[in-house]
């Protein structure tokens, strides 16, 4: 069938398409168009029912106030009607934190921010004379006043721009007030656009969910956003920002891709059966292509977890010998007196942790009690949760007396030799700090083992900008954020335990539908349904409720 090659791939190619434009491939967001004009269903539907905790409207003093341009809208044509919250779509709420600072950002959402504006800002014109109302021009920024829409009040000078959907943050309609920010102000805002019916107070990560709903944001890039919001070193924000940026749901997307044509390979066979209208061993060709994404697959998930950890701090354990130093090198990190340093051999008894940015990396640092056998009941309760934590943590590194490890052999030369409490806890991979060096002659130091040692004396600061830029760097290979001549090696795909976990799942389909034989042809594409859907998991494309609860929970409100 050689000369028929080339035929049947180009009559499978309409079929490829045909499945990729089926539900497999398009997830349509139309919770926009079901959502949108909720007023406009509402003022024509009579029977809305007026109970729950609901505002109602029409209080006649504020009704006869009502601006023109609110004439003939909901609550005239329906007097006394209450809004339930699923009609009330209009969202708002403050996207600020609550206080005293130059500006508050309050946003409205939904489809009618348009009437919020009209019933909120008031513009001059080349900002003269008295403020009046003006149709907003999108993505302008207009300074004005902004005023209660019942009795006229003006509440702040400030500045409005409107968004019009689907090009704003969550595809509808978007009005952004930016008043001073003060509590009065705020709430008194707040108020004046509570007093629309069609408007209800946003709940936690509800524009972003809506921006998710739209279809504009994956959940990688929900997840990105908040990880961006979260950051606090360098590497976590360069990494969220490509997250938010859409660079894992890219990545995501061709290999789901790559699975649905696959999927439509075999597919095609059982629609057709080999040797039919199409060629033979095409069977064969999706193996192929599962094959190599199995493999990329696999790549994704050895990554040693540095995504993960990149995100949520590398966890980093001191230990070591009592009086060696470990307090004064937690305190050396973080550049004050967090941790109690004496004399005393047995200072330090229960963990300290903190959060600290090393050579731009997240490092949640641990200080330990100091290992030795001892009958203090309390002293070795600690020396067990140390032992625990180095056992735990993703990197440690112990701190020794130089002077008490260092022993000067006959010939000369200087050995190390570990105290048997900490020998056990010493593995290939663990950073050895060897501490105190103004005790000993620089000669003892001029040949230390590998570049995971270092010697310093952390009170007279000796040798330790030397340490902190080799731990750095050190630290940065060792999560392959470096390639060896200080470039960055490729980013990581799987940043959550979530993604991991789908990942997983998709894998397991795909070694099934390689462990499948042709015979069985159904099954086999049964497999690689579930692995695409695996993977869509990832992005959200599959809808599951229980996961977008679980993502967009960690929100604040007017996010
Ligand atoms: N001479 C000298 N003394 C140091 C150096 N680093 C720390 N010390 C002193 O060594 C003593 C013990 O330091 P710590 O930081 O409390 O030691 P530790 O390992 O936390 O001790 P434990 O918590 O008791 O296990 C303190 O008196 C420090 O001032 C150093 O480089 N040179
Ligand atoms: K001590
Ligand atoms: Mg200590």
């Amino acid at each position: 069938m050689v000369s028929g090659s080339r035929t049947a791939c180009s009559s499978l190619a309409p079929y490829i398409r045909s499945a990729a434009a089926s539900h497999l491939l398009s997830r349509k967001p139309d919770t926009k168009n079901g959502s949108a004009h909720c007023l406009a269903n509402a003022s024509s539907r009579r029977d809305v029912r007026a109970f729950g905790p609901h505002r109602l409207y029409t209080t006649p003093s504020l009704a006869a106030d009502r601006p023109s341009h609110l004439a003939g809208t909901v609550e005239e044509k329906t007097p006394g009607l209450v809004l339930s919250d699923a009609q009330r779509r209009t969202i708002y709420a403050l996207s600020t934190p609550p206080g005293k600072a130059g500006v508050a950002v309050i946003r409205v959402s939904g489809p009618d921010a348009l009437q919020v504006w009209r019933g909120l800002v008031k513009t001059r014109h080349a900002g003269k004379g008295k403020a009046k109302e003006c149709e907003p021009e999108p993505w302008k920024m207009y300074r004005g006043e902004i005023v209660h829409p019942g009795s006229g009040e003006v509440l702040d000078d400030g500045l409005a721009v409107f968004f019009k959907g689907p090009r704003s943050f969550t595809t509808e309609d978007v009005l952004e007030l930016h008043v001073h920010s003060g509590r009065a102000i705020i709430s008194s805002v707040l108020n004046a656009i509570s007093f629309f019916p069609f408007c209800r107070p946003a709940e936690r990560g509800e524009f972003t969910r809506r921006a998710f709903e739209g279809g504009r944001l994956d959940l990688t890039q929900v997840e990105g956003l908040r990880d961006l919001i979260d950051a606090e070193t360098e590497s976590q924000r360069k990494l969220a920002l490509r997250t938010a940026g859409g660079s894992t749901r890219a990545r995501l997307e061709a290999l789901r891709n790559e699975t649905i044509q696959c999927l439509a390979l075999v597919e095609a066979l059982i629609d057709f059966g080999e040797g039919e209208e199409i060629e033979e061993g095409v069977f064969e060709q999706a193996r192929g292509r599962v094959l190599k994404l199995r493999d990329t697959i696999r790549h994704h998930l050895s990554d040693n977890r540095r995504g993960e950890i990149m995100r949520s701090g590398i966890r980093l354990a001191i230990f070591g010998p009592p009086n060696a130093g470990k307090s004064s090198l937690l305190n050396f990190l973080a550049q004050r007196e967090a941790a109690i340093v004496t004399p005393i051999p047995g200072t330090t008894r229960d963990i300290l942790e903190l959060s600290l940015d090393i050579g731009g990396l997240p490092v949640i640092v641990a200080d330990t009690a100091g290992l030795r056998k001892t009958d203090d009941i309390v002293e070795s309760i600690g020396v067990d949760r140390a032992k625990q934590l180095v056992e735990s943590s993703d990197i440690s590194l112990c701190v020794l007396s130089a002077s008490d490890v260092l022993v000067r052999s006959p010939d000369g030369s200087w050995d190390l030799r570990l105290p048997p409490t900490v020998e056990s806890l010493i593995k290939d991979d663990t950073f050895i700090l060897l501490n105190k060096t103004d005790f000993l002659p620089p000669s003892s130091l001029a040949n230390l083992p590998s570049r995971t040692t270092w010697a310093v004396s952390l009170s007279t600061n000796h040798g330790t900008q030397d340490f902190m830029e080799s731990f750095a760097q050190a630290l940065h290979r060792r999560y392959n954020l470096l390639t060896a001549n200080g470039l960055a090696v490729e980013e990581p795909l799987i940043t959550h335990a979530r993604h991991r976990a789908h990942m997983e799942n998709a894998l397991d389909f795909l070694e099934a539908f390689l462990d499948t034989p042709p015979e069985d042809v159904v099954f086999a594409a049964e497999e690689l349904r579930y692995a695409a859907q695996a993977i869509g998991k990832i992005s959200g494309l599959i809808d599951v409720e229980d996961i977008l609860d679980a993502v967009f929970r960690d929100f604040c409100i007017g996010k």
